[in-house]
């Protein structure tokens, strides 16, 4: 979906209306915007009121040399300097400030929007670490990134003197009219006249630069999605040597962001030249209606000045506001997609009602669990299954056949269709969400590192672990010697910049960590990548350590692991077709005693 694209408010079907999809999206992009600005009310209003006064400052100037042209010149004539003096005074009063409440205004709008942007970024930071792994899996990385950068980002451009640029040039027009109004309506007529072309021209800009716009933001996102994922999957772009075919497609993305953003570079031209043009053909008609009039004698010099300088000032704004009139489109549009993402709901819900699980012995059930991802077919069947607390159950089966499926139902990171996944008799979804992150921890065939020393790698498992503890956990899983090697000890930093550990280590670096942890279930994928013999030991030992005196549940894909575990479960299309020891499962015969054959025999091959 691209960047512009309107998006299906949560619940609402594809065939919703589109009006009504659109209301829905505006109103839940001002309620956003409303409680964005509650906390700030008071520097808001603050700001307002600093604009207003700035206007009226800056709308003083020409009528106080009016009065200082018809009045305090013949006075000073006349040899009385009193009015001059007033005059000038009081312009300078003015300007001096005028030139103070425009500075106020940028201090005061700079820390509003500055909150702004500060709660925003945080909020889509938090709700998006929130949603469950089923909305990650949906909504691609290029997209969030989006949201972060150049959705926030024109938001930003826009409160950071955006909106007070818009608000002080409508004003600024405003004043300006009724200012000139007051002063000579002739001349202030001539000024309405020269509206029309002016309200005709931003008409025809306004709704040319939204298409254009929307083009850009299209355009933009386009590129930005197209640059992570590939990077994202730089690995098989390089493996496979599709560098030309990724450049070309780059290429021609990158073109046509170039094409829109020239076209709108071209509108805002036409828009500024026409502006130009209607700001000085009201100037001359100004100053000629104006003109033939102070030569009869109707009209007092000093008023045709000001009004020559207050039809110069009208029209300047409006060059401004159509600039920033882009900004405001593409932050309104932002803000609808930020709010967007700010309504997804977690589909893995916390529960209304908590059951505490504070000791956990984690006995697992499944009841007549039926499970599919998203709207998609069933995976898993009408699966029953009992895990007394303490056992190691293996799980083997072709690929696809539902094992990652039944451990990611344990760390509930999707729910059920129907039946239950229970622990201790408490079905999951009511369990206190941090009681079940303690009790249940899954180890993952990747083993991410974050970026930070091993130490705080291995302390992810329990916060606030000493040092003492973190050794203790990497001596349990056999790694501690490992990690002491390295150039800096516990403390040397695993990210790019700092030493690159093997799958192997990274692996029981992980270990380590889910023995800090110490939950009561464990579940783990078990990495595919076979390794070296030493290092091979190293982890069978590291596992063996890790699995003792817990419930665990393994994605088994050694033979050594299956052969270790309590009990095999062989999973074929979404259902337990073989249960029981290894022993007896290889000894009655059937797909796992096949499957072991298979295993022994790649292993005397090797
Ligand atoms: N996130 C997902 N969205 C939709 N379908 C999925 C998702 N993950 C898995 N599936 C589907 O669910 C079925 C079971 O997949 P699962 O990953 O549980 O198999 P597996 O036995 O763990 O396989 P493997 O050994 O290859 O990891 C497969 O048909 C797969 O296509």
């Amino acid at each position: 979906m691209n960047a512009t694209t309107v998006q299906v408010p949560a619940g609402a079907g594809p065939e919703a209306d589109p009006r009504a999809v659109s209301r829905a999206v505006r109103r839940r992009s001002l309620a956003l915007l409303r409680s964005l600005l509650r906390p700030v009310a008071r520097p808001v209003w603050g700001t307002v009121a600093l604009v207003v006064g700035a206007q009226l400052a800056a709308v003083a100037g020409p009528a106080l040399v009016a009065y200082g042209i018809d009045h305090a010149l013949p006075a000073l004539r006349d040899g009385n300097g009193a009015p001059l003096t007033a005059v000038a005074g009081t312009y300078l009063v003015v300007a001096v400030l005028g030139g103070f409440l425009a500075a106020a205004t940028v201090r005061a709008s700079a820390r509003a929007s500055q909150a702004i942007l500060l709660d925003l970024r945080r909020r889509v930071f938090r709700h998006t670490q929130r949603l469950s792994l089923e909305f990650h899996e949906r909504y691609t990385s290029g997209r969030i990134i989006s949201r972060q950068t150049s959705d926030l980002d024109a938001v930003r451009e826009l409160l950071d003197g955006g909106v007070t640029t818009l608000a002080a040039g409508a004003l600024s027009m405003t004043f300006t009219a009724v200012s000139l109004a007051v002063l000579d309506w002739r001349s202030g007529l001539v000024l309405l006249v020269a509206v029309v072309p002016g309200v005709l021209l931003s008409r025809w800009f306004q709704r040319r630069s939204q298409a254009q716009y929307r083009t850009n933001r299209t355009a933009a996102a386009r590129t930005i999605v197209r640059f992570v994922e590939t990077m994202t999957g730089i690995r098989a772009v390089q493996a496979f040597r599709r560098e030309p075919q990724v450049q070309a497609a780059y290429d021609e993305l990158a073109e046509e962001y170039r094409r829109s953003s020239a076209g709108s570079i071209r509108l805002n031209g036409w828009f500024d030249s026409g502006l130009v043009l209607i700001g000085n053909v009201t100037l001359a008609g100004v100053l000629l209606a104006g003109g033939l009039r102070a030569l009869d004698g109707d009209l007092a010099v000093g008023v045709l000045v000001a009004a020559v300088l207050y039809a110069r000032r009208f029209f300047a704004p409006l060059q401004q506001i159509a600039m920033f009139y882009n900004a405001f489109q593409s932050a309104t549009a932002a803000l609808e997609k930020v709010a967007d993402l700010l309504a997804e709901e977690p589909s893995v819900p916390d529960p209304a009602h908590p059951v505490r699980l504070p000791a956990a012995r984690a006995e697992v059930r499944f009841d007549g669990v039926e499970f599919g991802y998203g709207d998609g077919p069933a995976v898993l069947h009408r699966l029953d299954l009992h895990v007394p607390s303490g056992q190691t159950v293996a799980l083997v089966g072709a690929t696809g056949a539902g094992k990652s499926t039944i451990a990611k139902l344990l760390v509930r990171f999707y729910d059920v269709r129907t039946g239950a996944v229970t622990i201790d008799g408490i079905d999951v979804r009511d369990v206190d969400p941090v009681d079940l992150r303690r009790a249940v921890v899954m180890v993952t065939q990747e083993a991410y590192l974050f970026s930070g020393s091993v130490a705080a790698n291995i302390a992810l498992g329990r916060p606030g672990a000493t040092r003492g503890e973190v050794e203790a956990a990497a001596r349990a899983v056999g790694v501690h010697d490992l990690v002491a090697s390295l150039p800096d000890g516990y403390d040397t930093e695993v990210d790019k910049r700092g030493v690159r550990l093997s799958a192997g280590q990274r692996q029981l670096v992980s270990f380590a960590r889910a023995f800090l942890a110490d939950p009561a279930l464990l579940v783990l994928d078990e990495a595919t990548s076979s390794l070296d013999v030493p290092g091979e030991v190293l982890v069978q030992e590291g596992l063996r350590t890790l699995l003792a005196d817990r419930t665990a549940v393994v994605i088994a894909h050694r033979l050594s692991t299956v052969m270790g575990a309590d009990r095999v479960l062989v999973v074929e299309d979404g259902r337990v077709v073989e249960d029981g020891s290894p022993a007896d499962l290889v000894a009655t015969g059937g797909r796992f005693a096949d499957l072991h054959a298979d295993w022994q025999r790649s292993l005397d091959r090797a």
